[in-house]
């Protein structure tokens, strides 16, 4: 038996980090949504109860390190499931990028071996494994559009934001979110309005959602890559609606409502960075 799951990328539209918590992770609050740039995971079924990860890509490890395998290995041994998996990664979205790409392959095998070994796990027992993986794998089990808090973990369904382009352009050097984490400095730190850009996206306003974008890890990166700084002012002077790093990043991306405008912006950044795209917002959930 063979099956496909697609695995989107995400980005934040904000991103706020509220305190430093005992267990050593950053206590946030996210809104996340995510975009048609995706890796493309085939699963075939395995007899001899094996996992074996496969990808063509140098970037990703074939091994238990890799966030496929360890969601595949998680659910096997939780549910004591015999039959095995071949797990191969078409891998689309870049690596070390802030596009939550590990975290999308593992959300997607989660659902693929849901439906390989036939368990019936819901949606929201495969988010709160998840959680065991990575604090984005559960935004990544649901997709679409949504709020989360504590880590990550917590996520609240919102409504899909009005449809517009997003380029993304990914400088030449991966990010450690480890390291951005432990980099940042909350006092003095910028806080984006997490509500407004909610009731921004609940009235399907997209002026107010690009007013209302923010990052507090962006200015962490900003220092470590002067990179990411260049393509948000190449962006504006592009003439993009707004203008964000993707979370820890190095991913810089522009929202913008006029295909003319966001094709000049993909041609300005392409003669500055190799890896740009030009992608719409996906924006719902696939079971709502
Ligand atoms: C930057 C974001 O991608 C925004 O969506 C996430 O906050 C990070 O999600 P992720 O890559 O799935 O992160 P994890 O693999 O869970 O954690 C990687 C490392 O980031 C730091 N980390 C992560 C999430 C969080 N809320 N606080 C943290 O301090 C921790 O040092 C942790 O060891
Ligand atoms: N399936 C996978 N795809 C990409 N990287 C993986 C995968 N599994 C493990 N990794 C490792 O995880 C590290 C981070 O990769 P990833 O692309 O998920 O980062 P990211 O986009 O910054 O994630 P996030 O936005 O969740 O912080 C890489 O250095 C890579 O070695």
């Amino acid at each position: 038996m063979q099956l496909f799951e697609k695995a989107p990328a995400k980005i934040n539209l904000s991103l706020d980090v509220l305190y430093k918590r005992e267990d050593g992770f950053h206590e946030v609050e996210m809104v996340m949504t995510t975009v048609d740039l995706a890796d493309r995971i085939e699963l075939n079924l395995l007899e001899d109860g094996s996992i074996r990860v496969e990808s063509e890509s140098r970037f990703v490890p074939n091994d238990e390190r890799n966030l496929a395998y360890r969601a595949a290995k998680l659910i096997k041994d939780r549910y004591e499931v015999e039959e095995g998996v071949r797990i191969f990664i078409e891998k689309n979205i870049p690596v070390a990028a802030g596009l939550a790409g590990g975290s999308s392959d593992a959300a997607a095998v989660l659902r693929g071996v849901n439906r390989l070994w036939g368990l019936n796990l819901s949606t929201d027992q495969l988010a709160e494994l998840g959680a065991e993986i990575g604090s984005d794998v559960s935004f990544c089990v649901y997709g679409g559009t949504g709020h989360a808090t504590g880590r990550g973990e917590k996520i609240k369904a919102l409504p899909a934001p009005p449809p517009c382009w997003v380029v993304l352009a990914k400088p030449p050097v991966g990010v450690s979110t480890q390291t951005v984490y432990q980099n940042l400095n909350l006092e003095g730190a910028l806080h984006p309005d997490t509500q407004g850009m909610i009731a921004a996206i609940q009235r399907f306003d997209f002026d107010g959602i690009c007013d209302h974008v923010g990052n507090t890890l962006e200015g962490v990166t900003l220092k470590l890559h002067e990179e990411v700084g260049q393509i948000k002012d190449l962006m504006h002077h592009a003439g993009a609606d707004a203008v964000l790093m993707s979370g820890s990043g190095p991913t810089v991306f522009s929202l913008v409502d006029q295909d003319a405008r966001a094709q000049r912006i993909y041609n300005s950044l392409k003669g500055f960075c190799h890896e740009v795209y030009m992608v719409r917002m996906l924006g719902y959930r696939e079971d709502t």
